[in-house]
């Protein structure tokens, strides 16, 4: 089938670029010329593993083009996705529609046969019957436009694995309309749900509502465990111990109960807050209000590791070194977006200490988003004569680095474990002195 990507970001790009490996004939549209210079050439203009490789072949075997051209995208398909993103707008709780609604702004009118647009960007409810309304308004005479919603469950990190073999998809329909959405869904998605992909479809309002509160629920359950944690501390609990003991139970699960400075990156922590924006503008404040302790724990998790960093540092962060290793939002991202790992290290940079900061992938990123930090070229270097150490994202380099090696540049052997991913028993062989957000 053809079809457009509207918005090659993140999302869009894996959506495209994954369309295409199922034989579709895609064609990616983005406003960011240098983005699209990039995919041009089989580029991927941010790390993901295996992406590249998608890329590359579907655009070396024709089956993926990429334009800045809302006409071209208009006359190529009659089935467009919406992957532009929706931030937090700056200053509010609310997300910044702005982009949602200059892509419908812009194709409407110059669509000339009957087409979909399917929504996969994170929005409030009730966005998408509003855009509906909105293109059939902007349609042709004569020319039907459907907007149906497939919110997107990809985890950076796994966006490939996880767009191919999706655990669920959800399609969500204007039934008060005639709908084409549900059969063009069922061909577009025709492999996965071959292989058992459950799919569920519903209307626009529970499709939009299921992403926010799928998000909503992750993050509850990672500040439920840092909660926890800091229990753990008080009472010299071990939270990692006790997420294994808790996870056990089917009923938990283990997953998402990684305690440490907590979540960050482009959608958990906007998310949650768009969806308390939209639950109080509907009248229902109260039904949510609990995600906003979801967030304030969050956000403590980041200040108490500046506060175990100051400590570590007898008081004092003022004259100190700090060696942070980790700054995207997670490991297997270049993604600095709201990164706890580089909010901490602003954080510590003004309480007077200089701090080095290295990342595997992350580091262009970083620069671009926090320039008066200092950077260094490897895990060693960041740590050259630190006072303390500090492990912000759990990348595999940083777990299997050698505890005795780096004892040779260090000033002081201190390390603090913000993600529980380091094996302190190997540490404390070595003679460093080790402290983490919920481990004794
Ligand atoms: N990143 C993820 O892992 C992920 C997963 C699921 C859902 N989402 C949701 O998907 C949406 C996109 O997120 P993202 O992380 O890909 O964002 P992003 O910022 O990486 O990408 C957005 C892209 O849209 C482009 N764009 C902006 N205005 C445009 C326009 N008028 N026409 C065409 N392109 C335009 C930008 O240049 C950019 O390339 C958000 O709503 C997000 O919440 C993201
Ligand atoms: O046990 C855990 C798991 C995650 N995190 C942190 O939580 C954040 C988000 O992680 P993750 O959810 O894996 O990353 P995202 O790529 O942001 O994916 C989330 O956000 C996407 C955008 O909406 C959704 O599509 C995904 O389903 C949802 O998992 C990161 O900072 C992680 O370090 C923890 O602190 N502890």
């Amino acid at each position: 089938m053809r079809m457009t990507v509207l918005g090659t970001g993140y999302l869009g790009a894996t959506h495209a670029a994954c369309m295409a490996d199922l034989g579709h004939e895609v064609l990616g549209v983005d406003v960011d010329p240098s983005k699209l210079a990039k995919l041009e050439a089989g580029e991927v203009p941010f790390y993901e593993p295996g992406l590249q490789e998608v890329l590359k072949r579907n655009i070396d075997q024709g089956r993926l083009k990429f334009t800045d051209s809302y006409a071209e995208a208009a006359d190529f398909a009659d089935v467009h996705f919406l992957a532009v993103g929706t931030p937090q707008k700056r200053g509010e709780y609310a997300a910044d529609l702005s982009y949602v609604d200059s892509v419908v702004e812009g194709i409407s009118g110059l669509i000339s046969r009957p087409s979909i647009i399917f929504g996969k960007s994170t929005v409030p409810v009730g966005t998408a019957e509003r855009l509906g309304r909105r293109a059939r308004e902007l349609a042709r005479d004569g020319v039907e436009i459907e907007v149906a919603w497939n919110p997107e469950f990809l985890r950076e990190g796994h966006a490939v694995d996880d767009t191919l073999r999706p655990d669920r998809l959800v399609i969500g329909v204007d039934s008060s309309q005639p709908t084409r959405a549900e059969e063009v869904a069922r061909e577009i998605y025709s492999d996965a749900i071959a292989n058992g992909t459950p799919i569920v479809i519903t209307n626009l309002a529970t499709a939009e509502l299921v992403k926010a509160s799928a998000n909503a629920f992750l993050a509850t359950k990672i500040s439920f465990i840092n909660a926890i944690a800091e229990v753990c501390e008080a009472a010299g609990g071990d939270v990692t111990e006790l997420a294994d003991a808790i996870g056990y139970d089917d009923r938990i699960g283990r997953k998402f109960l990684n305690a440490g400075i907590g979540f960050g990156g482009g959608c958990l922590p906007k998310d949650i807050r768009a969806f308390m924006a939209r639950a109080g503008e509907l009248g229902a404040n109260e039904a949510l209000s609990f995600l906003r302790e979801v967030d304030q724990i969050n956000m403590r998790r980041r200040a108490r590791m500046v506060e175990m960093a100051r400590e570590a540092c007898g008081g004092t962060l003022l004259g100190s070194r700090i060696g942070i290793l980790g700054a995207s939002f997670k490991p297997d991202s270049d993604d600095v977006r709201d990164s706890p790992a580089l909010n901490v290290a602003g954080q510590i940079q003004l309480n007077g200490a200089a701090v080095s900061v290295y990342d595997p992938k992350a580091m262009e990123n970083s620069r671009r988003l926090f320039p008066t930090l200092d950077y260094a070229a490897s895990a060693f270097d960041a740590c050259q004569s630190a006072d303390v150490v500090l492990v912000l994202t759990e990348w595999q380099e940083f777990i299997r680095l050698d505890p005795k090696q780096l004892s040779e540049t260090v000033r002081s052997r201190k390390v603090i474990d913000g993600r529980n991913c380091l094996d302190f028993d190997r540490w404390r062989a070595a003679g460093w002195n080790c402290r983490s957000l919920g481990r004794p």
